[in-house]
């Protein structure tokens, strides 16, 4: 089967975009891995499938796939990208989306300016939701890796995340650690691992360890659990800037039971077909 497919990305996190509405498709875990391979096949982070709605209150159905065929609950910087290829390709003429998807329903705002805002839910800092294997608490929680004690929070903004506050981003810390928090035992569906450096109470750097993936160049879901993490440590304020590799989103929280709004960019950069 041919396969049309778009390639975007969300400040450097890459996407292939997929119109599942007006053409069923389906994807297997090889398909997928074969699809993201970035030398044998078009290469990405995550697919993105664009289904029609199960629900008659909502727009879209929004189905997301890791580099490696793990179906998950949220990408942040996916929902921008699939605000801009739904209205790019004359699916929807609304500007503020509702679209369910395996977390709950999202809601995509595309502004004026071009940036898109999206409600990301209300997070959660109980284990239980990631899970990860530890007794409730509000401070830090002591996880040990390897021969290393690292001080974390465990956040879920739907999709699970480890966030750890460090002083300095050191590439083989976030390549190493990163691999061994992913698949550390007390997260027994695995977890995305986010590298934070305060730098003042409005802007934070960050690097994440992205579950199913590796290190990417920017993982929105990542920059809203740190940002969120941060808050409620008291580190951060409620409205940051997270510089990510690939760019900066605006991440907007009000504490306890509010939802997370991310802002930042969508950008298309080519179409192309492919034999599945
Ligand atoms: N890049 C994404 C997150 C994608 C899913 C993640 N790797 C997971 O397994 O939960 C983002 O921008 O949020």
């Amino acid at each position: 089967m041919l396969l049309k497919f778009t390639k975007m990305h969300g400040l450097g996190n890459d996407f292939v975009v997929v119109d599942a509405v007006s053409r069923k498709v389906f994807f297997n875990k090889p398909q997928i891995e074969r699809l993201s391979d970035r030398h044998t096949g078009i290469g990405f982070d995550q697919l993105l499938v664009v289904e029609p709605p199960t629900h008659p209150d909502m727009d879209f159905r929004y189905r997301i796939y890791n580099s490696d065929g793990s179906e998950v609950e949220h990408c942040g910087n996916g929902a921008r990208c699939f605000a801009k290829f739904v209205i790019d390709r004359g699916l929807t003429i609304k500007r503020i989306i509702n679209v369910e998807t395996k977390r709950g329903v999202i809601q995509l705002r595309v502004q004026d300016d071009g940036l898109v805002a999206v409600d990301m839910g209300t997070p959660s800092f109980e284990p239980k939701d990631l899970p990860f294997m530890a007794e409730p608490k509000s401070g830090l929680y002591d996880l040990d890796v390897a021969d290393e004690t690292y001080a974390m929070t465990p956040v879920s903004v739907g999709n699970p995340h480890a966030v750890i506050k460090v002083d300095t981003l050191l590439d083989e810390q976030v390549a190493r650690v990163g691999a061994l928090i992913e698949c550390h035992e007390r997260f027994p569906n695995k977890v995305n691992v986010g590298f934070m450096q305060v730098l003042n109470e409005a802007e934070i750097n960050l690097r994440v360890y992205e579950r199913g993936v590796g290190e990417t160049q920017a993982c929105g879901t990542g920059a809203c659990a740190a940002v969120v993490a941060g808050i409620r440590h008291g580190w951060l304020s409620n409205e940051v800037t997270a510089h990510l590799r690939g760019g900066d989103l605006r991440i907007e929280w009000q504490g306890e039971g509010s939802p997370i709004i991310m802002t930042g960019s969508a950008e298309k950069v080519f179409e192309g077909q492919i034999y599945l």
